[in-house]
């Protein structure tokens, strides 16, 4: 066990320079993903010291070691909701703090909690969606189905038996007031990563990206933090075209693998989730359509330091127009959607 690299952070007492890892560690064309897996936990301590939060909230080292290492450990492996997505979440999350002066339009306990929400927002994630808790009448839907976003509420309730395990509580020199503010603000900010959260907020993005964002006003501190989680949750779209093809074979092959699940046990199944029917391009236009570039220009719009973000998804969405009017002509012999990717 104190062979492996983890423990070896935990026992470290000096965190390396950030810059160890790459010199555009800090831009938005970087793509997390090329960081090692091995390296991820070392990254992440980098990154809660370069945006200085160990010295802010007086995080003692080993237990922010043992906090990443519990977080990495609370993942499991599907082929997308694994701790490597988690861990992107949190580099882009590392990236706006760089690229927009420190997220001084949030107080710093805000900007604390949201890079925390980052790394444990789909903690225990099985591969499977919040209607597929409720139909497959899962045990976390009797927890959770009453009050709804199932899956967020199971990821935040991981959340804080990690921060309740003994010398993982990176909170615990925080005075009363701070502690309940920062761990509400974890649990709202992981809630609003359910896709029908975020679809209910999106008009009142849009007014404030229309009216301006107020930092004296609560109410748009609450908003921008749920936009930053889910810009954050998305933040795949806005690399390079390999990484994003890359990304989309991943969630689909977590999507259809839902569905394989679905129809055994009898479940209807949505188009998206069957490996017979889905067009992935289509699909995935729809999806950038619809959710991530409305989202991105919303950023773009009222910061425009993030400007780059929003044409780096726009080149996206044209390759998959791309891919799709090329896999018309090509009308793809074998039935199965996941070999246009090979
Ligand atoms: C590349 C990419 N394609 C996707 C295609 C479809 C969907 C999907 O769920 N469609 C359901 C229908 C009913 C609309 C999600 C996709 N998706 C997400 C994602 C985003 C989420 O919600 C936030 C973060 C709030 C937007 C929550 C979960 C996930 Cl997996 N992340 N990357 C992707
Ligand atoms: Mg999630
Ligand atoms: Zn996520």
């Amino acid at each position: 066990e104190v062979g492996d690299d983890e423990s070896k952070i935990l026992l470290s007492s000096e965190i390396p320079s950030i810059k160890q890892f790459s010199p555009r560690m800090s831009n938005f064309t970087y793509s997390p993903r090329s960081i090692p897996d091995s390296d991820t936990l070392k990254a992440c301590m980098c990154m809660f010291d370069d945006m200085n939060m160990i010295n802010r909230w007086r995080i003692n080292r080993r237990t922010l070691a043992k906090f990443c290492m519990l977080v990495k450990r609370g993942y499991r492996d599907p082929p997308y909701h694994n701790w490597y997505h988690a861990f992107t979440v949190g580099h882009f999350c590392y990236l706006l703090y760089k690229n927009m002066d420190s997220l001084k339009v949030l107080t710093e306990i805000e900007v604390f909690a949201l890079f925390v929400a980052c790394l444990c927002h789909d903690l225990d994630h099985r591969g499977t969606n919040n209607s597929f808790q409720v139909h497959s009448q899962s045990v976390l839907a009797a927890l959770y189905s009453s009050e709804g976003s199932v899956m967020e509420r199971h990821h935040f309730a991981q959340a804080m038996c990690i921060v309740n395990t003994e010398g993982c509580n990176i909170f615990e020199n925080l005075n009363r007031d701070e502690y309940q503010k920062a761990l509400d603000l974890v649990q709202d900010i992981i809630l609003a990563t359910d896709l029908a959260h975020h679809l209910r907020i999106h008009k009142d993005l849009e007014k404030m990206a229309r009216d301006g964002y107020n930092v004296d006003d609560p109410e748009h501190h609450k908003l921008l933090l749920c936009m930053l989680m889910t810009c954050c949750d998305l933040s795949d779209q806005t690399k390079n075209w390999s990484w994003t093809k890359k990304i989309a074979e991943l969630i689909y092959h977590e999507f259809f693998s839902q569905g394989d699940l679905e129809k055994a046990m009898g479940l209807e199944t949505p188009e998206m989730f069957d490996r017979e029917k889905a067009c992935i391009p289509e699909l995935q236009i729809g999806f950038l359509d619809h959710i991530a570039l409305p989202l991105y220009r919303v950023l773009g719009q009222t910061f425009p330091q993030t400007k780059t973000v929003v044409d780096a998804v726009e080149t996206n969405r044209v390759m998959w127009t791309k891919l799709r009017d090329e896999t018309k002509q090509r009308r793809l012999s074998s039935t199965n959607s996941l070999d246009f990717f090979h």
